[in-house]
């Protein structure tokens, strides 16, 4: 699969709903920063030298000695036009901040869409692997093979005192962050989130919006990710993750169990007036629309509704973002215009899901 196909399908492998925990677990994603020891870090460099990153880079990925990393393929991100790039953004393949400064940036990207590489973001490199569910030790292996494979080509910035050397320094040492994206109505219903996520920040994570830092939280979709990347071992940051991660499983699961054993018909009165609204309404606002597929898949979760693969749902999240509309309807929407062909495709897939 090209990149062009990548833009044309907003469903990615992440999305599945098939991984361990997906039920509360929507991802899991590994990230490690890396530097090229020639370079200056990617704010330093002018037009040219950003160039040469990107030559490196792509002089190791298509070498034969990588392949084995499966089928990668680089793209500048001039060679995208705005929309696509902000589809891989809408995607998660990339991050908000790849978005800038086109002229310097290229994505690597694997025909699954589970590895990205993202290049002169705020390190030369961020390999990215990204699977459905709690995998992050999966994730962690396939990122630390690729790591392996792009180390064989290229000088990466290491001390032996530090670790990897990074343009932050909250990344320094490992540069791995890890996170997972999860879903959380319940203990948003009951109010225990806030409590929650006070604790964690004590343990040393972070919790961020849909689209990582600078982004607010929509959907009940909260991403949970390690602070520390220095004095503890890449194995020790994964399992700290995926214990707390299977706390808030476990404290989830059971906010659902009571809220709809003590407040039935309240919750499937919630569940049935999303489904209700996602079918018939005309204009929807993405923060609406994000709310009520939440709703709908509590209500799938829960088996209010039954026979409704989970996975179509987060795609639908994926596919009513504004760059996926403009694509599909092939014109630039304004906001209205969005809203209403929102609903529309809403109404379409739920019709062609309910059918099926
Ligand atoms: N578990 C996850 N599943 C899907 N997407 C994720 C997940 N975690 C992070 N992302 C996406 O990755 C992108 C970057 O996220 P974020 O800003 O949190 O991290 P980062 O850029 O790697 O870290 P830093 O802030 O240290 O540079 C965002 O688009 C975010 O939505």
């Amino acid at each position: 699969m090209s990149i062009k196909d990548t833009v044309s399908s907003a469903f990615s492998k992440w999305m599945e709903a098939s991984g361990p925990d997906c039920d509360v677990v929507i991802s899991s994603r590994v990230r490690l920063a890396r530097n090229i020891a020639e370079f200056a870090f990617p704010h330093l460099l002018g037009h040219e030298e950003a160039d040469k990153v990107v030559y490196a880079v792509q002089s190791v990925v298509s070498s034969q000695g990588f392949k084995e990393q499966g089928d990668m393929e680089l793209s500048r991100m001039t060679e995208l036009s705005p929309t696509e790039r902000q589809i891989l953004m809408e995607k998660h393949l990339i991050s908000p901040d790849l978005l800038k400064n086109p002229e310097k940036k290229a994505v690597v990207l694997r025909d699954d869409e589970v590895v990205s590489i993202m290049v002169n973001e705020e390190d030369h490199l961020r390999i990215q692997c990204l699977l459905p569910g709690l995998q992050l030790k999966e994730c962690w292996d396939l990122a630390n093979t690729v790591d392996d494979g792009l180390e064989v080509g290229l000088n990466f910035a290491f001390s032996e005192e530090k670790g990897y050397l990074t343009s932050c320094p909250t990344n320094v040492g490992t540069g791995l962050r890890a996170s997972v994206m999860m879903h959380l109505p319940a203990l948003v219903t009951t109010g225990q989130i806030n409590a929650i996520l006070t604790t964690l920040s004590k343990l040393g994570l972070t919790v961020r919006g849909l689209y990582g830092e600078g982004t607010q939280a929509t959907g009940n979709l909260f991403q949970v990710s390690n602070q520390v990347t220095l004095g503890l071992t890449e194995d020790e940051i994964i399992d700290n993750l995926v214990m707390v991660t299977m706390q808030l499983v476990t404290q989830e699961r059971a906010a659902r169990r009571t809220l709809y054993k003590e407040q039935k018909n309240h919750i499937e009165d919630r569940v049935w007036r999303a489904y209700g609204l996602l079918n018939y309404a005309r204009i929807m606002s993405s923060t609406d629309a994000m709310a009520l597929l939440s709703d709908l898949r509590l209500g799938v979760d829960l088996e209010i509704i039954p026979g409704v693969p989970a996975g179509q749902i987060t795609e639908l999240m994926i596919l009513t973002r504004p760059a996926f509309l403009n694509k599909l309807k092939g014109a630039e929407l304004n906001q209205y215009q969005r809203d209403v062909y929102r609903a529309e495709m809403i109404r379409k897939r739920l019709n062609s899901l309910f059918k099926a």
